[in-house]
């Protein structure tokens, strides 16, 4: 089936020419067959980089009207943006501050860019755009099994569908092991391929022995200096030296790798130890290379960023979540352009980012999880192998895991025979839960638990358990919402009582933190308000010491450090030592609000990463979020009418 038959216009098909897409994929067909171009709701689950987002591009180029399309990952919506808004003729907007307002300003593009945290903020606020609607595209549509976000993802499209009975419904689903149960919720009909544009190959190496599930095999030899060098019994199953011969191996055929390890910290050591192999060299690309490395010390100076371009120069980086923006991106596209031989990367980088390898190696299968270490979901690591193969250039991807005599036969059943988990829903979490409800009542979709429970029923949840599972849940949600004076039971008749979000809670709802976040600052600002000295300080920790705000390590050698800057700010803070239940989540955030402190003091980035081992990302990221609560507690001060100045100076500042 060719591009030019679609009901698509001459420039539109043009365009789809110049980059080299005239025929379409397999499950691309399947799709326009399955209706994704006459309005039709489609399911399509299929491998990594068979083109999902051709089928997105369809079903929004035919659709009678504006579409949306939700990216649970704020990394990748710049990306799909950047792709849609070089369609011709096509206006695009692009909403991904997970926490700003109601974006009407959004209302009049032909396609709209979201995270599904940014359309259920604009639904609590009332956006209008959302309702004139044709069309909504789901990506990653698996991500619903995440904690955290999954209910938001999941939530938001059944009220979507539920305002707008006409909307046109296309997921896009990694392989997993339930994709018709997706398909049934969203009464759509279901595109499920293993096709994949470049074969690939998967294998379990040993020592630098490799069998492939397609019965070849590949020998490599280990670094023998690197081997005697610290005499270690095992040291010829070293999983770094297995991964660095690997790598070598690829690089010295012309292929460049992505090489999976489970931390920040181990992404940058393994780094720099391929930064000792020459690869720039081996691959020709050193003048590119010293250029990439030019580019990220153009970022920032900070200790990440010379450390990413010392390693880049050698043809080397390393990506993960603690890195600043505008270094992840440098990164990205150095690889693309073939001016990096290889990424050291945590598994992040696996979800959706566009990155093409000729050798994946999965160096590391477990990580630390609450119970210790455990093995990483076989879709993840699925996602990171699928990232071998560029179509056109090579003759199939490889994907090697490394394991050792003892894991071997596990690694090979979990992940080269195993199939990937089945998507179960989160929303029965109560926290999920809380925060949905509150949203239900305080925009009036529901004024009862049996309308909440409605407003539920078209939930991934409700169509796998029925909505009655989760009566009892709602039930709680709401008593402790109540108690937490977010909603309150209106009598009506005798009996009869209506639930009503109190201005508190209407603000929580619509300031988009969650209803513990609420009451915390509300709290906090209370006690602000009763000390003689509130400062900047008091209105981080207060924000701080809140779920919305993420968890910042205290590291064995701060603990003290910070237990003595707590002690000696007593009269700044709004929590007295002796009060938290948790009192190290609490000094986590007294680090938290102590850098946030000497940030608007006029701590450079470079002072405070090296005195506080944050990574640069990590201190960009937290201060977004800082200036998102406070501006969610000016909004709750001047509903409950204490106004504390130090708050509004804070966020000013910041
Ligand atoms: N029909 C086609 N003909 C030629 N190239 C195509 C075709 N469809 C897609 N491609 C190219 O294949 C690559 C991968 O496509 P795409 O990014 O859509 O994959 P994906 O399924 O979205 O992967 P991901 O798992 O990253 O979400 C892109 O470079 C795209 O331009």
């Amino acid at each position: 089936m060719r591009v030019r038959d679609l009901p698509l216009s001459s420039r539109v098909v043009d365009h789809f020419a110049e980059r080299g897409v005239r025929e379409l994929y397999p499950p691309q067909r399947a799709a326009v067959d399955a209706g994704v171009c006459d309005g039709a709701d489609v399911v399509a689950a299929v491998p990594t980089a068979s083109g999902k987002t051709l089928v997105a591009q369809l079903a929004l180029l035919t659709a009678d009207g504006p579409g949306l399309y939700v990216c649970p990952l704020r990394a990748l919506a710049r990306e799909k943006y950047e792709t849609f808004a070089a369609l011709p003729g096509v206006d695009v907007g692009i909403s991904t501050g997970d926490f700003d307002a109601t974006g009407e300003a959004l209302a009049g593009n032909d396609v709209v860019v979201a995270t599904s945290e940014k359309v259920d903020s604009a639904i609590r606020n009332g956006a209008s755009w959302v309702d004139a609607l044709a069309c909504v595209v789901v990506d990653e549509v698996h991500l619903l099994g995440a904690t955290g976000r999954g209910p938001t993802l999941e939530v938001t499209l059944a009220t979507l569908r539920r305002r707008n009975p006409d909307l046109q419904t296309v997921a896009l689903s990694a392989t997993v092991d339930n994709p018709e149960a997706i398909a049934d919720w969203l009464d759509a009909a279901l595109v499920e391929s293993e096709w994949r544009p470049v074969d690939l190959r998967t294998g379990v190496a040993v020592g630098g022995e490799v069998d492939f599930d397609d019965g070849t095999s590949l020998s490599v030899d280990l670094d023998e200096t690197e081997i005697d060098g610290d005499g270690d019994a095992d040291d010829e199953n070293d999983p770094t030296e297995v991964t660095a011969a690997l790598v070598a191996d690829a690089v010295a055929d012309g292929g460049q790798c992505l090489a999976f390890v489970r931390s920040r910290r181990e992404a940058v050591d393994l780094a720099e130890r391929l930064a000792e192999d020459g690869l720039a060299a081996e691959l020709g690309i050193d003048e590119a290379a010293a250029a990439a490395a030019e580019e990220a010390t153009d970022v920032d100076g900070t200790l990440t960023g010379r450390q990413l371009a010392d390693c880049l120069r050698t043809g080397v980086a390393f990506h993960h979540a603690g890195l600043r923006s505008g270094h992840r991106a440098v990164v990205e596209s150095a690889f693309r352009e073939r001016d990096v031989a290889c990424i050291c990367a945590t598994p992040t980088l696996a979800a959706g980012v566009n990155v093409p390898a000729r050798r994946v190696v999965v160096r590391d299968q477990r990580r630390y999880g609450e119970g210790g270490m455990a093995w990483i979901p076989t879709l993840e690591v699925h996602q990171m192998c699928g990232r071998a193969g560029r179509p056109g250039l090579d003759p199939h991807g490889e994907a090697v895991l490394v394991a050792d005599a003892d894991t071997r036969g596990e690694v090979r059943e979990r992940y080269v025979e195993g199939e990937p988990e089945a998507v179960e829903s989160q929303l029965a979490e109560p926290g999920a839960l809380r925060t949905h409800v509150l949203a239900a009542v305080a925009t009036g979709f529901a004024a009862t638990e049996s309308e909440i429970l409605d407003v539920f029923e078209g939930t991934f949840y409700a169509r796998e358990t029925g909505a009655g599972g989760l009566a009892d849940a709602v039930a709680v949600a709401v008593d402790d919402l109540v108690a937490a004076e977010m909603v309150a039971r209106e009598t009506g008749g005798v009996e009869d009582y209506r639930l009503v979000a109190t201005a508190v809670g209407e603000t929580t709802s619509k300031q988009y933190v969650r209803p513990e976040t609420g009451e915390r600052i509300v709290a906090g600002l209370r006690a602000a308000a009763d000390l003689s000295e509130a400062t900047t300080l008091t209105a981080f920790e207060v924000i701080c010491d809140t779920p919305d705000m993420q968890d910042t390590y205290l590291g064995n050698a701060e603990r003290a450090d910070i237990y003595q800057f707590a002690r000696s700010n007593a009269a700044q803070l709004t929590t007295d030592m002796t009060d938290p239940d948790d009192f190290e989540g609490w000094l986590e955030s007294v680090k938290t609000a102590r850098i946030l402190d000497e940030w608007i003091g006029g701590a450079t980035v470079e002072e405070l990463v090296e005195r506080y081992r944050i990574g640069p990302g990590d201190l960009d990221s937290r201060v977004e979020r800082a200036e998102w609560l406070l501006s969610a507690a000016e909004a709750l001060g001047e509903t409950t009418g204490v106004r504390v100045p130090a708050v509004s100076r804070a966020r000013s500042r910041l």
